[in-house]
């Protein structure tokens, strides 16, 4: 069986073999993918969910990139296919693999698994992704607080995207959705209908960094993300704070 990530790199790597029946099998990923985006993104009609994208022209990067962006619940997989480049794989931890027929669905969907109790492996997966991004052409998506969170603000920022966008030498592009706090709680049964401001932010360029640069990319990124998160979801003086 081949992943998406496995047969985007064989489409453009020249030292691949190729298997047999390999353009269907290209197709019915792209096909599925395709089908999952659609399914899901009519979720939102269901739910009362209504969602405001701007920026989404700041995607248009040319090539790789890796993409950052805050995670507040299982509700994010609709704001995620929301905007989803066609040309992009998400991290993920390894346990949502053995979830069933979603693992299924998300191994099948190309997202590159990670063991978050084990930082030396989960840095050799990162270390691989940044060597093949290159002649994948794909993009990395990466939730950098490595937890869900529905605080209402942003948990400290983890190092691996920011390692990962270092190491390939490709831009960060920076991902908001607003704080869902308002109408989803699962803690308190709250389930209302809403509205989830998404911003695309300009990315950031990393030509030229090195590892020593990565503990201050990580902190732009995240004081970037946090007056943004406080601006969409209107908590302006503590946007100021921040700053
Ligand atoms: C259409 C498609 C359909 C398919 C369906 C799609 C739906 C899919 C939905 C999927 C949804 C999925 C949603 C989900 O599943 S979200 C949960 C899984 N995702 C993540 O956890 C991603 C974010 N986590 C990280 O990136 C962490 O950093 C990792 C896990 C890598 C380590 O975490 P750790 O806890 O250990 O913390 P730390 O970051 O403080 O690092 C510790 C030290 O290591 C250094 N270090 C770190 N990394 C690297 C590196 N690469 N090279 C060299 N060094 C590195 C770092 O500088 C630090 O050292 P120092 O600076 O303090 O000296
Ligand atoms: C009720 C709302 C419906 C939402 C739409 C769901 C659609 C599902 C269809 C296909 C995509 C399946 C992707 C499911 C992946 C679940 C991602 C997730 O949220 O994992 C949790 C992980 O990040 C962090 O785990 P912890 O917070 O550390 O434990």
């Amino acid at each position: 069986m081949f992943s998406l990530t496995e047969l985007l790199s064989a489409s453009t790597h020249p030292g691949y073999s190729r298997p047999c029946g390999f353009p269907a099998l290209l197709l019915t990923a792209f096909l599925f993918c395709r089908i999952i985006k659609t399914v899901v993104k009519t979720f939102k009609y269901f739910f009362g969910v209504r969602f405001e994208v701007k920026g989404l022209e700041n995607f248009e990067v040319e090539g790789p990139a890796i993409i950052v962006s805050n995670h507040q619940s299982i509700l994010d997989m609709m704001g995620l296919m929301e905007v989803l480049p066609d040309d992009c794989v998400q991290v993920g931890k390894k346990e949502l693999m053995y979830a069933g027929t979603v693992g299924l669905i998300i191994y099948l969907g190309g997202v590159i698994f990670i063991n978050r109790k084990s930082t030396t492996s989960a840095k050799m997966v990162m270390a691989e992704v940044a060597k093949t991004m290159a002649a994948d052409k794909v993009k990395v998506w990466v939730y950098p607080e490595g937890t869900r969170n529905c605080t209402g603000d942003l948990l400290p920022f983890k190092k691996g995207a920011f390692h990962l966008a270092v190491q390939a030498q490709v831009p960060v592009i920076p991902v908001v959705y607003s704080s869902f706090t308002t109408f989803y709680n699962p803690k308190k049964n709250l389930f209302t209908s809403g509205k989830i401001k998404v911003e695309v932010l300009p990315a950031i360029e990393t030509k030229g960094l090195t590892s020593g640069d990565v503990s201050d990319l990580t902190d732009r990124c995240f004081r970037t993300m946090r007056e943004t998160l406080f601006r969409l979801s209107g908590c302006p003086s503590e946007a100021k704070d921040s700053s």
